[in-house]
């Protein structure tokens, strides 16, 4: 499990352990991490050009004592001070000790730019002096200390000029920024220094692959179909029959034992996927929705019936009016959140972990928020972000697969909590595998997801 904890959780755990350590221990574990970052970055120390960005606190001083330990190790290392009066005395002493030097301005193009401007102390967008200075840097690769410059640590938010990172070197534990977009955006591939903190539970989780496989529901050596569970799907219309087909290849992976489909597409899921159960009866959950049409309110009547967990994807969304008496997961993509909450879609972009907890609030339900990282919402205030799934994985009928495969694993008896978020894990896995760097349609995403699980379970 990946961890990521608040500007108050780190402080707090900074606070009980810089107690029992030397002074300025805790600086130079970061220091030193810094440094390897930038080093295996570039690939090498000596001769490398390096620019240090040095801000007003102490994400500056951890960006001075690195800068020490390259310019020790043979690289020409420059700092421009933003806050002259104000940068970490003894990092500035430590980098002139080892030639560095402090200079007005970028004098030439660097290999490297190091962002010590601000960490978890910064407050909006860079300012004007900050945002110019980053401007005029051009495509220089940024190793950013801690977070990027100008995002919002807590938040995931940008509201304002920022560092764009090729990689951000941070301490500790994640912040909530390098999982929540658009501020993971900014981070680049992120390398964490274990600084040995004692640290509360987490903000944001994020599921790894272990974590993953413990939880995938697995076949007991006496089980029969029944006894796995079964999913039914209210998906499809005349309209979008295609939904149908695709919503049922994301619940017919193999997870549970049987598949049952009740729509407007029985010809055509009984083409596709002759396994699947044509017809009600009885079901651990059901998903209604997809491609739903004007049909979908119906559906979902139909389906709260049954008093089983359900999962709600695109048009049973817009006809949730209250809050809902059985388990449930929501599917929504950005549009789909911003009508259910009332708020523009821009809203939901920017500010993607305050909207999924609202939805989780204001229904009562887990919402997952899909997106280039997913998040997926307890009303309890858990949240998991899902890091894994390419690009291409933005193609028409993908949540569809998430939406049948998030299902099925309701069926298979995890909570809507689990459910969401083990899917969405292994929907971004089985895109990976399915794109190998390249284009993909939705139901190469349901014929991967068998293969990634048997690699889980290798
Ligand atoms: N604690 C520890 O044990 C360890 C901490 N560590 C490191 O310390 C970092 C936290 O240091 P910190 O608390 O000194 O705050 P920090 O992020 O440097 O920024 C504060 C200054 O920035 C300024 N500023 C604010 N907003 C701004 C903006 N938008 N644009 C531009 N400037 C802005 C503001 O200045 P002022 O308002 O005074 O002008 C303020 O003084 C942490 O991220 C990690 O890197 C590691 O060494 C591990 C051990
Ligand atoms: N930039 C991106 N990177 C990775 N995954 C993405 C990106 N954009 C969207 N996705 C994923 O692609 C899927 C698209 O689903 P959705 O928008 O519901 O499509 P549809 O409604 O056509 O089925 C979601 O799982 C979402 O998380
Ligand atoms: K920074």
């Amino acid at each position: 499990m990946r961890s990521a904890h608040t500007v108050e959780q780190v402080r707090a755990a900074e606070a009980e352990l810089m107690a029992r350590m030397p002074e300025g221990a805790l600086m130079q574990r970061a220091a030193a991490g810094l440094a390897y970052a930038v080093v295996e970055f570039l690939g090498r120390s000596y001769g490398a050009r390096v620019l240090l960005l040095v801000g007003a606190g102490n994400n500056g001083g951890d960006a001075l004592y690195a800068g020490a330990m390259l310019a020790g190790r043979g690289a020409g290392v420059e700092a421009v001070l933003l806050a002259p009066e104000h940068a970490h005395a003894g990092g500035l002493a430590a980098l002139r000790a080892a030639g560095g030097r402090v200079v007005p301005g970028p004098r030439s193009t660097p290999d490297v730019v190091v962002d010590g401007i601000v960490g978890i102390g910064g407050q909006g967008g860079l300012r004007p002096e900050a945002a110019a200075l980053v401007a005029g840097l051009g495509d220089v690769p940024v190793v950013a200390v801690d977070t990027p410059s100008g995002v919002d640590v807590d938040t995931g938010r940008i509201e304002g000029p920022h560092v764009q990172a090729a990689v951000t070197v941070t301490f500790g534990t994640h912040k909530v920024a390098h999982l929540v977009d658009p501020a993971a955006r900014a981070c680049g591939a992120v390398h964490l220094v274990d600084l040995g903190l004692d640290l509360p539970p987490a903000a944001v989780t994020a599921l790894q692959a272990g974590d993953v496989t413990a939880m995938l529901p697995v076949p007991e050596p006496t089980a029969h179909k029944y006894t796995r569970g079964v999913v039914g799907v209210r998906a499809g219309s005349q309209t979008y029959p295609g939904a149908a087909v695709l919503c049922v290849a994301g619940a017919a992976t193999g997870l549970v034992g049987m598949v049952r489909y009740v729509g407007g597409a029985d010809d055509l899921v009984h083409a596709t996927h002759p396994e699947v159960v044509v017809g009600a009866g009885q079901v651990q959950a059901w998903v209604v929705g997809s491609g739903g049409g004007e049909g979908a309110a119906a559906a979902l009547r139909e389906a709260l019936a049954d008093g089983v967990p359900l999962v709600l994807d695109a048009d049973a969304l817009a006809a949730l009016d209250a809050p809902l008496p059985v388990p449930a997961l929501l599917t929504p993509h950005a549009g789909e959140l911003a009508r259910m909450l009332d708020v523009d879609r821009t809203e939901v972009e920017a500010d993607q972990l305050g909207h999924a907890r609202k939805a989780a609030d204001r229904f009562g339900c887990v919402v997952l928020l899909k997106g280039r990282h997913t998040l997926v919402a307890h009303p309890d205030g858990r949240v998991r972000a899902t890091t894994v799934g390419p690009p291409w994985l933005a193609t028409a009928g993908a949540g569809d697969v998430l939406a049948g495969l998030c299902g099925s694993l309701l069926a298979a008896g995890l909570d809507p909590f689990d459910a969401g978020s083990v899917g969405s894990w292994l929907h971004g896995a089985a895109a990976a595998a399915a794109s190998a760097g390249g284009p993909l349609q939705a139901g190469d995403v349901a014929a991967a997801l068998p293969r990634v699980c048997r690699a889980l379970l290798a």
